[in-house]
């Protein structure tokens, strides 16, 4: 498949359709390398990858359930075990943070999440050309100080999202892409 088509054809698999085996440390090394061209003004480099393969999807289970005890001292079992149960659908998480420099002279933070979100965008499309399958997920705990202090983050960086990936159980269906034209417009109109 041309470039092009590739892109245009690019689509995520649900967390839950996704199994062993996932990308070993070499596959994954050569999909993350994919993020490395993404656009960065400044050439910050402010992405980082937390792995988390596994039996630690239980650790970050863990830090999830203190996040969410945290912020609702009533939770229940169920919610707890909904939440629990997250981390624990794909073989494979990978954390996208941007690890933010304050005060930049030229690049505010805005930027820096941008490059970073570019970076998430060029790894989805390597899983897409791979035999694997990935999405990006997110939800409150990408916002909670203590999930981003369990991931070794400081309040001011960012998770963009949390990267599933493993071998999709199902063959695709193509989706269909809205189309482009109501999205442009010629300005001043
Ligand atoms: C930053 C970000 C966070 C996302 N978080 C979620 C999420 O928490 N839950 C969800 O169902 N989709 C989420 N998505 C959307 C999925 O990644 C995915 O794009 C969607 O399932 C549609 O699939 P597609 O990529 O094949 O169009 C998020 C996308 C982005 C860019």
């Amino acid at each position: 498949m041309d470039i092009i088509s590739a892109i245009k054809n690019r689509q995520s698999v649900k967390a839950a359709l996704l199994a062993d085996p996932a990308p070993n440390d070499s596959e994954l090394r050569d999909l993350l390398e994919a993020g490395m061209s993404a656009p960065d003004h400044g050439a910050v480099r402010p992405w980082r990858f937390k792995v988390i393969r596994g039996d630690d999807r239980m650790r970050l289970a863990d830090l999830f359930e203190a996040a969410l005890r945290a912020k609702e001292p009533d939770a229940d079992a169920e919610m707890i075990a909904t939440l629990r149960s997250k981390p624990m659908r794909s073989p494979l998480i990978v954390a996208v943070c941007a690890v933010i420099t304050e005060n930049h002279p030229k690049v505010p933070p805005v930027e820096q999440v941008v490059a970073t979100a570019c970076a998430t965008q060029n790894i989805l499309q390597a899983i897409d050309a791979s035999p694997f399958g990935g999405v990006l997920l997110t939800g409150w705990t990408a916002q909670d100080v203590i999930v981003k202090e369990g991931l070794g983050l400081a309040p001011k960086d960012e998770i963009i999202g949390y990267l599933y990936l493993g071998t999709p159980t199902e063959t695709l269906r193509a989706k269909k892409r809205p189309e482009v034209d109501p999205f442009i417009e010629t300005w001043p109109a």
